[in-house]
């Protein structure tokens, strides 16, 4: 018997010995969710992450026989760039899944409008099937998650009632400066699903912290999958690397 003492982990805590095999099971998850929510509403909405973490998951659930004209896909933030940046979360759901069939929902405009990016993110999400099937997020080794930081929104992003709102995380992450569009907790935490997958031992202790100390997290992902009852909700999918 091991003398490691052993991590506390969540109920939904699903660890994997690699980054292979946890994008199969999260496929597999994800998969399952659609055809299930197929099967009972006639169509699925489901929001995926950004960032690098999700793309092989992506790359085996595009290649799934799903019945992909009743799926509407969208981020679950993005980045305010145009959709061609290769900073864009919309690109990256539009480079796996625009073959697939599925209606791709962005959250940003491509072409700036007269309206704030804000609010025409919240008219297009009110056209979609409310509440949303999954919302799959990742999270930041700042504990940030869709893009729900710390600093001058992070109230805004906790109490507003909207679909989505605009923040500006201050300081600007260095892998992408930009201001962005999210999800908003209330709209996260709406979802009949919600799951979060993530690699490496950092991000894992800072979850595990956040997802221990609940509601009253220092991190924005113990806010967004705690409660005040310090139960967690959703499924948390770990590979080491
Ligand atoms: O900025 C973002 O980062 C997170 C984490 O990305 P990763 O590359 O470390 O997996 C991502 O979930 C989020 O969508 C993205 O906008």
């Amino acid at each position: 018997m091991s003398d490691k003492p052993r991590l506390w982990t969540p109920k939904g805590w699903h660890a994997f010995e690699d980054g292979t095999a946890m994008a199969a099971a999260c496929a597999d998850r994800v998969a399952a969710i659609v055809e299930s929510a197929i099967a009972e509403r006639g169509h699925a909405v489901v929001a995926f992450p950004g960032g690098s973490t999700p793309v092989p998951a992506f790359e085996l659930l595009a290649r799934r026989p799903l019945d992909w004209s009743k799926v509407s896909i969208l981020p679950g933030d993005d980045r305010i760039v145009d959709h061609d940046d290769p900073l864009s979360n919309f690109a990256m759901l539009d480079r796996y899944f625009g073959g697939t069939g599925a209606r791709l929902i962005p959250l940003v405009d491509d072409v700036a409008s007269g309206a704030t990016h804000a609010e025409s993110a919240n008219r297009r999400l009110a056209d979609l099937p409310w509440p949303p099937d999954l919302v799959w997020l990742g999270v930041g080794g700042d504990g940030h998650t869709a893009s729900i930081f710390r600093g001058p929104d992070y109230r805004e992003a906790i109490e507003t009632e909207a679909r989505a709102l605009k923040v500006t995380p201050d300081p600007l992450p260095p892998e992408a400066p930009v201001a962005r569009i999210t999800l908003s907790v209330h709209a996260i935490r709406s979802a009949r699903h919600r799951m979060v997958s993530l690699r490496g031992d950092d991000k894992r202790m800072v979850l595990l912290e956040a997802l221990s100390d609940g509601y009253k997290s220092r991190f924005p992902v113990g806010v967004v999958f705690g409660s005040a009852s310090g139960e967690v909700s959703g499924e948390f999918y770990w590979s080491p690397a």
